[in-house]
Parts: C-alpha cells; structure tokens; sequence
C-alpha cells in the first residue's frame, strides 16, 4: 500500500459513505483541506518524498474483496459464480436484487465490505476537480499491445490471445460451463529494486514518437461511439500522438509523468508484465478475480491509467473518462480499497523501469496522479452506486443466425435496462467468465425492454463465438452499463449521414429508430457496406425501414460489385456539409470515412464514430 510521509489527505469519495467502504479511514477520510496544486507541493518535494512508496505489506484487519482495477480484469467473479445481488448496502431505491439466473449457478461469495485499512496510504491531493459524475460517456479505451513477458518477471498470465484478436484456433474450444483453466500465480520475484534518486532534469518530456501506452486509450473529447468489443473514441484523436505542442503549459507534475512515459516507452512490454507480476505476487487474492486466462487485454489497466496520467492537465477530457471508467468497473467487482494495491504496483513498475529519470519529486508527482485518478473513479463509481446496478442478467430469447458467422441475439435483462440509441454495453457469457466484450445496442430502447445485438464470430473471437455458435434461448449472460455517446442530438434537425460498415450497421440501425420514434422529419442516409451480398445480414430490416419512413435513404454498397469500400460511395453523393455524421464499422472504414467525410465539408467535430484503437483490438 501506499505510504507517504506527509499530511496528504487520501482519496475519498464525494458521497456520503454508502456501504462501500465500510466506514473505515484511509482512502475514505473525509477531506479535510482544500487540495494542493501540484505545483505549490512540489516546493517542498523533499518533505514530501515519498520515502515509503515501497509496498509494506497488506492491510491484515477485514477481509479485502478483491478485484481488479481495470477493464483488463475482465470482472470480479470467480468463474461463472456471481454474487447475485448488487449495491450491496447501499439503501438505494435502484439498488438491485437479481435473481438466481439459469446458466450463472451458485450465487458466489459477495464482495464483502471490505476495510479500509489503516495504513492507507496518504496520497496527495487530485489535480483536477471531480465533479458531480455526468452520464456516461466513454467507457475505459484502450488497444491492446503485444504483451511479451519479460525475463526478470514472470508473465501475469498467459492467455489466449498476444494480440489484438484472440487466437483461438490454438486453442480447444472450453465446453458447455467449462472455466478456462487457471493460470499459475506468477512466482514471486524480487522486489522492485529501491528508486534512484537521479537528480531529474526538468524539461519538458520528449513526445517525438508517440507513446506506447497512448494508442487507443487516451481520453478524448467529443462525441463517441461503441464497437463489437471496443469502447469510445471520438474525434479528434488522442492528444498525445497529435498535439506535439499541446504539453507546452504542462504542469510540473505532467511534465515528469511524460518523462517518465517517453523513458518506458521502448520497455512499455517489460512495465506491463511486471506491473501485473507485481500486482498478483504481491496480491495473489486479486489474481483469481482477473480472467482465468489473460489475453491481450490485459494491459488495458495499465494502459489507461498511464494514459490517464498523461492526461492529467487536461481535467475537460480526462474526468469524464474517468468517471465512466470507475463505473464500468463496479460490474468487476472493483472497490475503493482495491486502488491502493494497483497504484503500488504502478509505482513499483514504473520506477523499475524508468530507473534513469526516476527520482523523488517524479514519485510524488505519480503519487498525486494516482490519487487523482483513483479519486474519480471512487466517486464516480459510489455515485452510480446509488442508481443503478453494477451489472445485469439477460436471458436469451432469440438467437437468430443470419450468416454462418453472424448472429441476431435478443436478451431480455432481469431489471430495467435504460440505455440510448447509439450506445453499446459490455457482455460476458457464461462460458468465458470475465472477460466482456462490447456490443452495440442494434434497436432503440423497446418498450418490452429487449435488447438486441448483431455478433459476428470472429477468428480467435472466444466471445463472439460463443455467443454466435453456443448461445441459445434460456442461457443467462451479464451485461456491463450502457456507455457511449454515438446518439443523435434532437436539439437540431441536421441531417444525419451514417455509414455502417458489416456488424457495424447494428447501431446505425439503433439510429434510425430513434429518429423515428421522436418523429422527427430529418434526412438519413445511410450507406450500408458488406463484402459481398450475402453479408448484408440486415438489408431487409433496413429497407423495411425505408419503406416506413419517407426521410429515410438506404443505400447498399458491397464491395465486389461496387469495387469500391464504402467510404468511397459517400463521395458520389452529397453535398453533406449540413450532414451529421456517424461511422461505425471496422477500423480501416473509420480511418477512411473520417476523411472521407472531412474531404465532404463536414467539421470533425460532427462526425462520430467508435475508437479506432479500440476497433483494431476488437473482433472477439
Ligand atoms: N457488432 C457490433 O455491435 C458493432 C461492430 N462494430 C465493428 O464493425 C466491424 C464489423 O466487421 P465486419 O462485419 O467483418 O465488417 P467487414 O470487415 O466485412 O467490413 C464491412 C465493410 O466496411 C468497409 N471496409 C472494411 N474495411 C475497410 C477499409 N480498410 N477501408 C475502407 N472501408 C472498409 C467495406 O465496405 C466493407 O464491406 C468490426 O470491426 C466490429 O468491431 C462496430 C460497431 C458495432
């Protein structure tokens, strides 16, 4: 756990203690004092140094529930043993009961409410503010990397995928209800050898190759959308990779984050298998509560955290991330005393690894950071606590098989499920426990309150393949919150172009019945790509739509016929300056239809599409 040697107030959460924290002390200490800015700390840096950043063993007083931190930890629950009830304690009318849903056994043991601890650590203070929570927007993004174990740590896991698919051709296909097997506690290893105190330079850090830890996690502004496994992006992209001169006001403390960043980059492989080393040696009760096998996901924490850090000056975009990162975590299990062991082991890799620039202020500065970010998640996870549920059971009610690898899946939730057209939410079957996959919302919210998604198997897609070749009607999946801010805006009645590319037409279609539930009379026009014609799974529910509503325009672009890709089809057509824009496909189509649609004199700032970091990690 953290320990720092001077009065930082921990992280707290806002919200009155609501059956999260047990009441305890440490990281719910109520605030005490305004924070301090980084850069009025950093006067007395050596005060502050955190001389005791070095883990010191575990809180021994109360059970910790243990979870993970991230999207990486794929969920909370041992096997397909879930706790059944959810906002345990929190009094709230919204808080949920499920019940005992077929396909997800024995309820399994609650999170408990955990201790707090009393050697919480003391952390300084968040940078930015946090502001009351505000509705879902993006939803934790990363790409996946290439994850190579390196030599001095053993791999945190070894899972089914080292890229940005999952490979399960490699691997026997688990059967009905079979868990993964588990993957070995990595063994213990050395401790992180003490920080040097290598006087730190104090010069802005060097972005002239893009971070590693940037791709696909970076927080952006603006309108985002979903994917068949990836969560929000929006345009424009992440600042670090395009804005080499935006770190030019930076704040002391993002100025040393950066170092630190550029001086790991080169070993971001290394940082990540040893972060998780760290992180399951040094707390193997969190281990069991990640996949039993880890794919390439796995560095999604780290990644967003570092990216996070990155971003710590730019409070607009970063706490909104945050916030819908620490409520997608709830549906894990996460819990407020479980970000003292993540932030440890952050530490723990970082200082490893950027030996050379790491020094005490460059600590502190990772310290305040972390706390930060920390604080906001907690927050904003405590907030929607009080609203809403952690996760959701649906049952399976049709399984419809479109294509040999595409699937129409109706489920209905145990509990009402609001969400937005546009929207995607996280999902997890019964036969891959903790690990969740993204799907599009492929209808308007129904007054019956199905839910329906198109899923395509995709190769080395474990979930994808379950749920297009195993689902059936009765079985029981989990669904994460809705997220995403791909939704039409019925303030104006701008026209709206959308560009659906394969599974990607699923919320494009999602779109249309939304502006025609509000009886709107605005343009659509929506181009529909597949590869060939019998990949276009759904042209018969879009042209019933067509038919339906006058406004609508549906045009088929398939690829062998057309000889082109269906960016290229938008530039026949037009003008679309008055156009909103919405893309939602594979990654290639996005990258081309952004420009494609910027070539046709629409501002990027009205063009809303799925993180493209995020869609070349998705197809599982
Ligand atoms: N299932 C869902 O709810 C959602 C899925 N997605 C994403 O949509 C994708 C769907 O995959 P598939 O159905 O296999 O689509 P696909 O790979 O067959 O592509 C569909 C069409 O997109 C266009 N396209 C593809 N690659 C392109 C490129 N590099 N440049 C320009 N145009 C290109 C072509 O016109 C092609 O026919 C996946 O990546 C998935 O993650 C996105 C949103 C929602």
């Amino acid at each position: 756990m953290f320990e720092a040697r001077h009065t930082m107030d921990a992280p707290t959460t806002t919200s009155a203690d609501n059956g999260t924290s047990d009441g305890g002390g440490g990281w719910f200490t109520p605030r005490k004092k305004p924070m301090p800015t980084p850069g009025s700390e950093r006067e007395t840096a050596d005060g502050r140094r955190l001389a005791a950043m070095r883990p010191v063993g575990r809180t021994t007083t109360g059970t910790d529930p243990e979870a993970p931190l991230d999207e990486v930890a794929q969920g909370a629950t041992p096997q397909v043993m879930e706790p059944h009830t959810q906002a345990q304690g929190t009094g709230s009318p919204t808080s949920a009961t499920h019940p005992e849903p077929r396909g997800y056994g024995a309820p399994g043991p609650q999170p408990a409410a955990a201790d707090a601890g009393t050697d919480r650590e003391r952390i300084t203070a968040p940078a930015i503010s946090t502001p009351a929570p505000a509705p879902a927007r993006t939803e934790a993004p990363s790409a996946a990397q290439h994850v190579t174990a390196p030599a001095e740590a053993p791999p945190a896991a070894q899972g089914p995928s080292t890229t940005t698919q999952e490979r399960p051709t490699t691997q026997r296909a688990p059967l009905p209800n079979e868990v993964p097997p588990a993957q070995p506690a990595p063994t213990p290893t050395a401790p992180p050898p003490p920080a040097h105190r290598v006087p730190a330079q104090r010069t802005a850090a060097e972005h002239t190759e893009p971070s590693l830890f940037a791709a696909g996690t970076a927080p952006a502004a603006g309108p985002a959308s979903n994917a068949d496994l990836p969560a929000p992006h929006a345009e424009p992209p992440a600042p670090h990779a395009d804005q080499p001169t935006a770190h030019e006001d930076a704040s002391p403390d993002a100025v040393l984050i950066r170092r630190t960043m550029t001086t790991v980059a080169p070993v971001a492989d290394k940082v990540t298998s040893y972060f998780y080393a760290l992180l399951f040696v040094r707390h193997p009760d969190l281990r069991p509560l990640f996949p039993a096998a880890m794919d390439a996901q796995r560095d999604r924490l780290l990644k967003a955290l570092l990216t996070a850090a990155e971003h710590i000056d730019n409070a607009d975009v970063l706490v909104p991330y945050l916030q819908n990162l620490g409520r997608g975590h709830r549906k894990y299990g996460t819990r407020p005393e479980h970000y003292p062991a993540v932030g440890e082991c952050l530490i723990g890799a970082l200082s490893r690894y950027a030996e050379s620039v790491w020094d005490g202020e460059t600590e502190a500065a990772w310290v305040r950071a972390y706390t930060t970010i920390s604080q906001v998640m907690i927050d904003a996870a405590a907030a929607d606590e009080l609203r809403a549920p952690a996760w959701w059971y649906a049952e399976v009610v049709s399984h419809d098989l479109r294509t040999p690898d595409v699937a129409v899946i109706t489920i209905r939730p145990d509990q009402p499920y609001p969400f937005l057209a546009g929207q995607y939410t996280s999902l997890e079957t019964p036969w891959w426990p903790r690990i969740w996959r993204h799907y599009s919302f492929a209808s308007a919210p129904r007054s019956d309150g199905l839910l329906s998604f198109h899923v395509k198997a995709v190769p080395a897609g474990w979930v994808s393949n379950a749920l297009v070749h195993r689902a059936r009607s009765g079985d029981v999946v989990r669904l994460g919150p809705p997220a995403g801010s791909m939704t039409v805006d019925h303030s104006t009645d701008s026209g709206l172009l959308c560009l659906g590319g394969g599974t990607g037409i699923a919320p494009i279609k999602a779109l249309v019945e939304d502006v025609a539930e509000h009886g709107e009379r605005r343009p659509v026009e929506v181009f529909y790509g597949a590869r060939t014609d019998h990949d276009l799974y759904d042209i018969d529910t879009m042209l019933r739509l067509q038919q339906t509503h006058p406004w609508l325009s549906v045009r088929a672009i398939i690829d062998q016929q057309a000889h082109l890709q269906l960016p290229d089809a938008i530039r026949a057509y037009g003008p679309w300056n008055e156009y909103d824009a919405y893309l939602s496909g594979p990654p290639g189509m996005i990258r081309s239809g952004v420009d494609a649609l910027r070539d046709a004199g629409i501002p990027s700032e009205r063009i809303r599409h799925d993180s493209v970091e995020e869609l070349v990690a998705a197809g599982s």
